[in-house]
């Protein structure tokens, strides 16, 4: 086959953390998901290059590994995939393997592995950038000789290196037969030593080490992860972040609440009384309106996690935080899993492919929706702001960002428990130590921060549109029809489909402390949490038309006893309501019998939970 003819296919291999994606956001214009620690990317993502005279060539972007030797089903995919081996996928033409130039002794080894493949191959020494203003010398003549591959400089964040990339992989390509086979066969651990030995050789050979030895890493380090000044500063900065969270973004989302008032009050004064004016005003305004309220918190919560992330400290917290989930039970590699459920659980789950052990990745998927996803983050503020008081304690805490720091720590602690009840239960055996890699701090590049910020927003917006606001005119429509019989004494919503399904299943619910409206906003609420605010917003307006322009928590702090706004509460921090995360557990486990486990023990534990607050809360006095 005529090389130019088809379009050549090229594959990114490297360690973790090399900046693989980075350089393949570069390569491409895409916007893959790049953090400073390893086991970003689990999957393999697919984009297009064009060469200087306008051909495409394809490129995939994989998991970081460091061996062909797979262990961890992320790591199969990236062997599968240089190999040929991936369903409907042909073996690369060109690898371009992906070297963190600061850290070459590990990256070396991985490129003899994949000369081995027999693929033409490009070496990018990536993270340039860091090499050089560490005055690490690497012989750049002698690296290609004693290699025998291309190799190219690139600083992956801003773009350098790219074009002379792109050319060197053109170069390589177009040399190619092919139809030329694997001669890989997997190395036993003699060959596996005799390439480290072969690695070590290259690098005493190739690289000088700087002469004044970065020692700022390791004074930091020593503070950040000292056994208990680590954990204070942890402790320190989470607290910071949940106190952010409710004071910086008070005035914004009093600015977004008054426009959003102005908006349902001026549609009421134009449009006539009636059945559009309702769907408008107490559907979409109150409905959507009440979840779009909480951008500002969700921002500024993931302002925090991306600047940790780029800045490497969440590898650290990792560290520090390894015995206590080793105690648990949970495996080392969990971390990662864990953290990436923070933002919502779909990413979380998949990211324990990370984990090799069949029986961890299990453990790990099955606590990770109990990790506070942002869409719990509208359910827990707008109960915060309407039943706990914004009062300061001890002179400088907010009282409602420690009832959400709170929130946060139950959702923790619980997943811990669980995963120890777990191991107790089902199986026994050792927990495998801690293996991540601490990657080099980075100063966030200011352009990507914003950037990461940006695609934050646009999720929760595209989740308003998508989710919500179509599950808000089905609300809305149960809510208002039928019409109430002439003479009727109750409120019209009494009468509606969902006045009906409410008063049904209230039964069930009232020992927990929730009332009819709440059991309605549960149903469309199964589709993702924050539906449930938007579900309350609509039934509170069509309940009572006055309230639709004032605010949600104002209603509920007058319909509600605080019993049952914190009853709710703890029912959020247990409930497994989101069908696309049991999708992913299903997919992920390939099993339906593990996906009903998870939603039968979560109910179970929200129930409880919530039966437990609502008696001890009725029992104090706040019924
Ligand atoms: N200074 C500097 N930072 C870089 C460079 N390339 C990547 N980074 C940073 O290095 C970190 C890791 O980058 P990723 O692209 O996520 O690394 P990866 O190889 O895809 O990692 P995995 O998917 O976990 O295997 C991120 O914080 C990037 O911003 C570079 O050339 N210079
Ligand atoms: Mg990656």
């Amino acid at each position: 086959m005529d090389m130019h003819v088809r379009t050549a296919r090229v594959a990114l291999v490297g360690n973790p953390n090399s900046g693989k994606t980075a350089l393949f956001n570069a390569l491409t214009g895409a916007h893959q998901k790049v953090a400073n620690y390893a086991g970003v990317t689990v999957e393999r993502k697919e984009g297009h290059i064009r060469t200087a005279d306008g051909r495409t060539m394809s490129v995939l972007d994989l998991p970081g590994t460091y061996s062909l030797r797979a262990r961890s089903p992320d790591e199969e995919v990236t062997r599968d995939a240089v190999l040929g081996k991936l369903a409907g996928e042909p073996t690369p033409d060109v690898l371009v393997a992906v070297a963190d130039a600061t850290n070459l002794r590990l990256v070396l080894r991985l490129v003899l592995e994949l000369k081995a493949v027999g693929r033409p191959m490009v070496l990018a020494l990536n993270m340039y950038d860091i090499a050089q203003r560490q005055g690490l010398r690497i012989d750049l003549e002698k690296l290609r000789a004693e290699l025998g591959v291309p190799i190219v400089t690139t600083v992956a964040t801003r773009k350098r290196g790219i074009d002379e990339l792109i050319a060197a992989i053109d170069a390589a390509a177009g040399g190619l037969s092919a139809t030329a086979e694997n001669a890989w066969v997997a190395p036993d651990a003699e060959a596996l030593r005799g390439k480290a030995l072969e690695a070590e050789r290259i690098m005493k050979a190739c690289v000088r080490p700087p002469e004044r030895p970065d020692t700022l890493t390791g004074r930091i380090d020593s503070l950040l992860l000292h056994p208990v000044a680590g954990l204070v500063i942890l402790l320190t900065l989470l607290f910071v972040m949940f106190q952010a969270v409710f004071t910086w973004a008070t005035p914004l989302m009093d600015g977004i609440e008054g426009a959003l008032g102005m908006l349902g009050a001026w549609v009421a004064t134009v449009m006539p009384d009636g059945i559009w004016q309702s769907l408008i005003v107490d559907g979409l305004i109150s409905g959507v309106g009440s979840v779009l309220v909480f951008l500002p918190q969700i921002l500024i919560l993931f302002l925090f996690i991306i600047l940790l992330e780029d800045f490497g400290y969440m590898a650290r917290a990792a560290f520090l935080m390894d015995r206590i989930m080793g105690g648990a039970g949970l495996h080392g590699r969990a971390f990662i899993p864990l953290l990436s459920s923070f933002a919502c659980a779909i990413p979380g789950v998949m990211a324990a492919r990370v984990i090799d052990s069949k029986r961890d990745r299990l453990t790990t998927i099955m606590v990770a929706p109990l990790m506070t996803c942002s869409a719990r983050i509208p359910v827990y503020t707008l109960i915060i702001a309407a039943f706990i008081p914004n009062e300061q304690v001890w002179g400088f805490a907010s009282l409602q960002g420690l009832v959400m720091f709170g929130l946060y720590a139950a959702g923790i602690l619980s997943a811990l428990v669980v995963s120890f009840v777990i191991r107790k239960v089902f199986w026994r055996g050792a927990v495998e130590p801690f293996m991540m890699e601490l990657p080099a701090y980075k100063t966030p590049d200011f352009k990507s921060v914003l950037f990461n910020l940006w695609l934050r927003a646009r999720i929760f917006l595209e989740r308003a549109g998508r989710i919500i606001l179509p599950l808000m005119i089905i609300v809305w429509a149960l809510s208002t029809f039928p019409y109430p019989p002439e003479g009727a004494t109750q409120p019209a919503i009494d009468y509606s489909f969902a006045g009906m399904m409410g008063h049904a299943l209230e039964p069930i619910f009232a020992p927990i402390g929730f009332n009819w409206q709440m059991v309605i906003a549960l149903i469309p609420g199964m589709a993702a949490r924050e539906v449930a605010v938007a579900a309350l917003g609509t039934v509170y307006a069509v309940a009572d038309p006055e309230s639709a322009t004032s605010l949600l928590g104002a209603t509920l702090a007058a319909q509600w006893s605080l019993a049952t706004g914190l009853a709710f509460l703890a029912w959020y921090v247990f409930a497994p309501q989101c069908v696309a995360t049991l999708g992913v557990v299903k997919r992920e486990l390939n099993s339906w019998k593990w996906m009903w486990v998870m939603v039968v023990y979560m109910f179970g534990l929200a129930y409880l939970a919530a039966f437990v607050t609502y008696r001890v809360a009725v029992a104090l006095g706040a019924g």
